[in-house]
């Protein structure tokens, strides 16, 4: 059992050539089996990678479950049957919400570790990868998807259905389109999570590749329940570099762990400022912190956003932000895409 664990964890290190996290995380190295001996067997897919490119991962591999004392040998069978997905809309759906394909949601352990800007902007990337992409604004202590969509008032509900808003390619429902926004919401949790599953499941999405939920910050029961009614395809965790968030960090890591939602990875957001000025960098709540703590949890660390200006400047003006930073959301969306099967 031990060398099984030893062989995961290296390969949990190595990264999946064509991105998305680890070998692990990605599913590219599968079904690792350990005999009496020491002789470790595991299928890799090679899908997607070509002859020479399939051949060094091989050999990556090959090494790194070498090096892992107690290994006497190992046995690697490659495979490339993969199924890949039929374009269009005409691909089964996956989750059990008719209409949507995938859910993804976006958590944080810790409140202002910018999980809404990142989920808006992951939503936002995926529309531009071409998917099919909702937004459900499940943070109901502090619904910030309207300002970052620019919506204002409240939702429509047609054939006792509620409407998404339509802004920058994607749907968006949230909990500040239920409620008077001068008004505290003092709910408790089942009534909570309760409303939340409806908003899923009674809303006219139409037919999505993804569901985008920026699920409220903490590790409480609200997000434990949430977690478990909602199932799923997998969790983007958000922390800042800073020690006190990283500890949440963990802690929301844990708690997918508790209900089998898989961790897609941790996003590292408020990393590194660029002053506008004078063009240094500098980290004001650390650096590499949450990359360091990806690692040692064994989970993907999917990138960094630094700390900027014009992030905070599209958040208040409903726009998708751009440039360089739009770019790193961008390659973080692809990754989600590959790990959850889009
Ligand atoms: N990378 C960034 N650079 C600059 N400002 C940012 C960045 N990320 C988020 N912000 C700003 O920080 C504030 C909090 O962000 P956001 O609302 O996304 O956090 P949150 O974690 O969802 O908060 P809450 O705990 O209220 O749900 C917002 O004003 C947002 O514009």
């Amino acid at each position: 059992m031990a060398i099984k664990d030893d062989v995961s964890a290296a390969l949990a290190g190595l990264p999946d050539p064509a991105g998305g996290g680890s070998l692990i995380a990605t599913g590219r190295a599968a079904g690792i089996v350990v005999k009496d001996d020491g002789q470790v067997g595991l299928v890799l897919a090679v899908d997607g990678l070509d002859k020479t490119a399939a051949e060094r991962l091989q050999a990556t591999v090959e090494a790194a479950i070498r090096r892992v004392p107690g290994v006497s040998a190992a046995r690697i069978i490659l495979t490339a049957d993969r199924a890949s997905a039929p374009a269009g809309h005409a691909r089964p759906k996956d989750t059990t919400v008719p209409g949507i394909r995938k859910l993804v949601a976006v958590a944080s352990g810790k409140g202002g570790v910018g999980k809404s800007t990142v989920a808006a902007n992951l939503a936002f990337a995926l529309a531009r990868a071409g998917q099919a992409v909702g937004l459900l604004d499940a943070d109901i202590y502090g619904p910030s998807v309207p300002t970052l969509l620019g919506i204002t008032g409240r939702a429509r509900v047609e054939n006792d259905r509620l409407q998404p808003e339509s802004r920058h390619g994607i749907k968006a429902l949230s909990m500040g389109m239920m409620t008077d926004p001068n008004k505290a919401i003092v709910w408790r949790g089942p009534m909570a999570s309760s409303a939340l599953v409806q908003m899923v499941e009674q809303c006219d999405w139409g037919a999505l590749d993804v569901l985008v939920i920026d699920l409220p910050p903490g590790t409480g029961d609200v997000q434990l329940t949430l977690a478990q009614k909602l199932k799923p395809d997998g969790a983007v965790i958000v922390s800042t570099p800073q020690d006190l968030a990283l500890i949440d960090a963990r802690r929301a890591v844990a708690m997918f762990g508790e209900v089998n939602v898989r961790v897609l990875g941790v996003v590292e957001n408020m990393a590194g400022y660029c002053c506008p000025q004078c063009g240094h960098v500098s980290d004001p709540f650390g650096h590499g912190g949450a990359e360091a703590e990806a690692q040692a949890m064994g989970v993907p660390f999917l990138g960094r956003i630094p700390l900027q200006m014009a992030v905070r400047s599209a958040s208040e003006t409903a726009q998708p932000v751009s440039g360089e930073t739009g770019a790193q959301f961008d390659e973080i969306a692809r990754s989600v895409m590959i790990t959850v099967g889009l």
